[in-house]
Parts: C-alpha cells; sequence; structure tokens
C-alpha cells in the first residue's frame, strides 16, 4: 500500500514545482509515483463548475463559501476510488491540494481561524460523510503572499490558458488563507504536516528522506 502526501500552499506557492520534483527523486530511486491535482478541471463536472465560479460565470454561486466547498467536495469524492486504486499500485500518490484547501480557503474567506466553524465543517463533510481517503502527510510550501503572487502573475503572462481566478487576484483573500495554513500545520489537522520554505531551492531529496523516515519510523 502507498503513501498519500498532499501538498499545499497559496496560489502560485511552487506547489506543481514541488510535486515535479518529488517525483523525479522517487523515480531516480526506482519507486513509482502517481499524482492528481485538485480541482481536476478536466476530469470533473464540479471541478469544471468550480472554474466556471472562479472566473465569475455562475452568477451567485461564486460568493457562496459553503455552495463553492461542497463542489470542491465533491470532485474529490468522486476521485475517491481512484485514489484508493493508484495507492494499492504506487508507492507514492502524490496530491496537489486536497481537503485543506478547502479548509485554508473558505476560512480565509470567511474571516475565520483553524479552530472556527468551517474548518471543522470541512472535516464533517469530506471525512466523516463522504469517507474520502486520509493523506499520511502534508506538505506545506511557506511563501509569503506577495512572493506568491508575483509568481502566479508572471505565470498568467508566460503561460497561455492561465489568466488569474478571482482568488488569485484577491491578496487580502491569500494573505489569510497564508495565515490559516499555518493554523492548520500548528495543529496537524488531519494528518502530519511538514513546513517547507518555498522561498528559495527546495532539497527534494531531503524531503523524500524525511517522508521515508516518517513512513519507517
Ligand atoms: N522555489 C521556487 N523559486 C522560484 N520560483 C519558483 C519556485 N517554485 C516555483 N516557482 C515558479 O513559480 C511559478 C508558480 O509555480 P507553480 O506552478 O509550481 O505553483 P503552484 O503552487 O502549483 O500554483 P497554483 O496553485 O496557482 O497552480 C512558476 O513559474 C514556477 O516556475
Ligand atoms: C482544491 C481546492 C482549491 N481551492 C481553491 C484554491 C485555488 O485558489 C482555487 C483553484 O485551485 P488551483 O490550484 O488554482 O487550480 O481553488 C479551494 O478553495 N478548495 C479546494 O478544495
Amino acid at each position: 500500500m502507498g503513501r498519500l502526501v498532499v501538498i499545499e500552499g497559496v496560489d502560485g506557492a511552487g506547489k506543481r514545482t514541488l510535486a515535479q520534483g518529488l517525483t523525479d527523486v522517487v523515480t531516480e530511486r526506482g519507486g513509482t509515483v502517481a499524482r492528481l491535482a485538485f480541482p481536476r478541471y478536466d476530469d470533473d463536472v464540479h471541478a469544471q463548475l468550480v472554474r466556471d465560479a472562479l472566473h465569475g460565470r455562475l452568477g451567485g454561486l461564486g460568493e457562496s463559501v459553503y455552495g463553492m466547498g461542497v463542489l470542491y467536495a465533491l470532485d474529490r469524492r468522486a476521485a475517491a476510488d481512484e485514489v484508493r486504486d493508484l495507492l494499492r499500485h504506487h508507492d507514492l500518490v502524490l496530491l496537489d491540494r486536497y481537503t485543506a484547501s478547502n479548509a485554508a480557503y473558505g476560512a480565509a474567506r470567511l474571516r475565520q481561524d483553524a479552530d472556527g466553524e468551517f474548518v471543522r465543517w470541512v472535516w464533517e463533510l469530506e471525512v466523516d460523510r463522504f469517507g474520502l481517503p486520509v493523506p499520511d502527510a502534508h506538505l506545506l510550501l511557506r511563501v509569503p503572499a506577495e512572493v506568491a503572487a508575483e509568481r502566479a502573475a508572471r505565470r498568467e503572462r508566460e503561460e497561455a490558458d492561465r489568466a488569474r481566478d478571482n482568488y488569485e487576484t484577491d491578496a487580502g483573500l491569500q494573505r489569510r488563507c497564508a495565515a490559516v495554513y499555518e493554523g492548520l500545520a500548528e495543529r496537524n489537522w488531519l494528518a502530519p504536516w511538514r513546513v517547507l520554505d518555498g522561498t528559495s531551492t527546495v532539497d527534494h531529496r531531503a524531503v523524500v528522506d524525511a517522508l521515508e523516515q516518517a513512513v519507517a519510523g
């Protein structure tokens, strides 16, 4: 049975880049890695509705924090069997965002913290009610919101189809979200958290070593 590891962080923190770096190290060492990124815009109708809402195309739905939370969660619910199957066939299943993203962004939108009602609701919905696979570990890429925003803006200029959405252009939301993530990590919410400094080059070998030790220990 493989390990389920989730990468979290604000928009532009470098999650996709970290996922690729960790994948390279694990495969170099002979292991197998499967990756998913949530929302699954290419595969799931709930994720496609999320995208519409994030770009202001679903009327008032995007305003509803709980409504958005349900759509994100339904995308994961639809992926749950696939995640379980991937865990049976790979050493590492690496997720770019998962349940903690819902907790962090929703709480930040409602100006709550990691002990707030919204974070509890996400756990009740996604873990207790939907029975989603629980991660073995979270990796939080800690990056000042300004740095992440600059990276996201640069990526928007450089890559086609990467126009920033309503969350990505909201600097206050990104700052509050970074604070909620810190609270989730302090509490080891849902699973253990390891915080990585995303402002400099991440040592991918050291991260994989630490994950392997955590599994062995
Ligand atoms: N450690 C780093 N130092 C400098 N630039 C980085 C670093 N990691 C990623 N970047 C750059 O920052 C930009 C955003 O990175 P990436 O796409 O990995 O972020 P992300 O967290 O997956 O973003 P999003 O959540 O918005 O999809 C990219 O242009 C990437 O090359
Ligand atoms: C999975 C998930 C994501 N979000 C937020 C985080 C981002 O701002 C957007 C879209 O994600 P992307 O990585 O930029 O494609 O949605 C969320 O609030 N809840 C979630 O479960």
